[in-house]
């Protein structure tokens, strides 16, 4: 089996379960109001429970015992009637609010967690494994929903209801009363026991799920390379055995789940039973602990409301492992997401954005929220429409001393480092294969933060990087360029698409730049995804551009043109560009050769 796949040791829980629970409540910020309102309507519906009851047992007294006419009973059974349709509504009403506030608390969730991942940086998310994160925003998430809609409105009626159901036993019947008042605190307590060990195994579920995702995703990814090295079999095996102890931990949960309703359905039939013997006793005269005589009014009163006294904290203990599955989730998306910290390294998109830029990453999910900042005039300037020759401020590029270090790497990719490239000058990184051509240029778009040195570049740049493997998503070409500018016309699509030669290869495919591309540019040869992330980056309208090896993999009728392009729009601008290419060399004014690593000499 996979080693990835193998059971890990769960970590402690990092504060005591109170401190969790006020985070797990905090969340619910944002929608206090209906929350609030949700719990109200729980109440009164279970308060109207007692009127119900003690207007069943005034008809029944009255029809049965006293004689009357059963018509003189029709006001007090409409009565009922109204009672009935008033609590179904009320329970309507209190699903409603708190189905409204958990799609509002996700949401917020989902938000934070987006931000977060953006400012967690390049270097973060490339060590995470994508079916991993979406198991983070997705399921983990929705583990919230129970504790929300199910615990929060049960944990208010389990304490408003049945004490007022009780003071209504009391003064029905004290010794009925004083049986629901003894029993009661067994509830809580069993509740307690189940629940710890329901937390333990809600978290290894979601660990196993989240395990699983993952490497679902992964493998799902590689199918090809798996069948070309024919390890389907094995792959199959390894994936049978993650579906299996999945299988095991959510029936573990299941178990615990269906053994607590079982303990608390005991306890509460146990004192019903209680009552009920009471009350029958009584009536047979085998005991007489009331000062009056008991009516069947008062007797068909405590036995209607002694199963409702309990059934607030019973529904209280079914939604208790909700509680227990969400103190998990909260602990499990603290500990996988990547802290928040201010001004991280790069985001999601890396340097397709400008460090002047806008708050708001060219990301689906913020581009309602940039359109109406827009609308209110928040955003700084809009970019100016694709252009050749630069008018973006082509900045100067200083570095000293700089060493560049992978996060997790056990030596450094340069070091010492000493670089001036002046504004609106054209460099080549130059070097052997594995010198750290890319490493540099991802860390002068700021990806990558450089482990010693200094390397300083005007903040208010605005940086193109177009990396080797560039990052195009399931959707239109031209849905890829627009990422680089959101509202870019067709005929700046165009002009873009065609410099970076994106047209040579659009125009044979079946709708052109509107053809659609699978994930990771899914359909597109190598060189293909580089000449669109060239076509983004042109869009951007950089001041800075940072090309790594765009012209690999192009036959030279091609590469020419690329570069006569390129060099017609680099004019005014500052560019870096990392190449093996002699082509590539001849457009730019000097090259920057990288010494090899001495490790990476044979
Ligand atoms: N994410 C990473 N973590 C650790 N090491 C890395 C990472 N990415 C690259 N490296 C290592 O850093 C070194 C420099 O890699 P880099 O990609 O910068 O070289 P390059 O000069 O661009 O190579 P090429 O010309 O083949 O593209 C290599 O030894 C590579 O193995």
């Amino acid at each position: 089996m996979d080693q990835t796949l193998a059971a890990e040791p769960l970590p402690q829980p990092s504060a005591s379960r109170a401190a969790q629970v006020r985070r797990l409540d905090a969340l619910g910020a944002p929608a206090r109001g209906r929350l609030r309102a949700a719990g109200a309507c729980t109440v009164l519906a279970g308060w109207l429970l007692i009127a119900q009851a003690a207007l069943i047992a005034f008809a029944v007294q009255r029809a049965l015992v006293d004689g009357h006419d059963p018509a003189t009973l029709l006001p007090t059974l409409g009565v009922l009637l109204g009672v009935g349709m008033l609590r179904a509504g009320l329970g309507w009403a209190a699903r409603e609010f708190a189905d409204g506030a958990v799609a509002t608390i996700r949401t917020q969730l989902r938000r934070t967690l987006a931000r977060r991942l953006f400012a967690a940086g390049v270097p973060w998310l490339r060590r995470q494994r994508s079916g991993a994160l979406s198991e983070l925003t997705g399921t983990h998430i929705d583990a919230l929903e129970g504790y929300f809609t199910g615990y929060v409105p049960a944990r208010v009626e389990s304490i408003a209801v049945p004490l007022l159901m009780l003071a209504a036993a009391f003064h029905a019947d004290a010794i009925v009363g004083a049986v629901l008042l003894l029993t009661l605190p067994l509830i809580p307590f069993f509740m307690m026991l189940v629940g710890w060990s329901a937390e333990s195994a809600s978290r290894r579920q979601l660990r196993a799920l989240a395990r699983m995702g993952g490497h679902f995703a992964d493998r799902l990814r590689g199918l090809g390379l798996i069948r070309v090295y024919g390890r389907g079999e094995d792959e199959l095996a390894g994936i049978h055995d993650a579906a299996e102890a999945l299988r095991a931990r959510s029936l573990k949960v299941l178990q615990i789940a269906f053994l607590s309703s079982t303990v608390l359905e005991f306890f509460a039939s146990v004192s019903v039973a209680v009552i009920a013997l009471y009350l029958g006793l009584s009536y047979l005269g085998m005991i007489d602990l009331r000062a009056e005589p008991l009516t069947l009014g008062i007797g068909l009163f405590c036995l209607l409301l002694a199963p409702e006294f309990y059934a607030p904290m019973r529904r209280l203990a079914a939604h208790y492992h909700d509680r227990a599955g969400a103190l998990a989730a909260l602990e499990e998306i603290e500990q996988s997401s990547p802290p928040l910290k201010k001004g991280g390294w790069g985001d999601l998109l890396g340097a397709q954005q400008s460090r002047s830029q806008s708050k708001f990453p060219s990301f689906p999910l913020f581009q309602r929220r940039r359109a109406s900042a827009e609308k209110r005039g928040e955003t700084s300037t809009p970019s100016p429409p694709f252009s050749k020759g630069g008018n973006a401020g082509a900045p100067a590029i200083v570095v000293r001393d700089v060493a560049l270090r992978h996060v997790g790497a056990a030596r450094d990719v340069l070091r010492g480092l000493d670089l001036t490239i002046a504004p609106g000058e054209h460099v080549a990184v130059t070097g052997p294969s594995g010198c750290g051509k890319s490493t540099l240029l991802e860390t002068l778009a700021g990806w990558l933060p450089p482990s010693a040195g200094t390397m300083r570049i005007e903040p208010a740049a605005r940086i193109g990087y177009a990396p080797q493997r560039p990052f195009l998503f399931h959707g239109s070409l031209a849905d890829n360029l627009r990422l680089a500018k959101p509202d870019a016309s067709p005929a700046e699509l165009q002009a873009a698409a065609d410099a970076a030669q994106v047209l040579r290869f659009a125009a044979y495919l079946p709708d052109g730049l509107d053809t659609v591309i699978g994930e990771r540019g899914f359909g597109l040869s190598g060189g293909e995804a580089r000449r669109v992330a060239l076509a983004r980056v042109y869009l951007r309208d950089p001041g800075l551009l940072l090309l790594d090896e765009p012209t690999a993999f192009l036959d030279p009728d091609t590469e020419r043109a690329l570069l006569d392009a390129l060099a017609d729009y680099a004019r005014g601008r500052t560019l870096i560009i990392a190449t093996h290419s002699p082509a590539a060399l001849r457009i730019v004014a000097r090259a920057l050769p990288l010494p090899a690593m001495p490790e990476t000499v044979e």
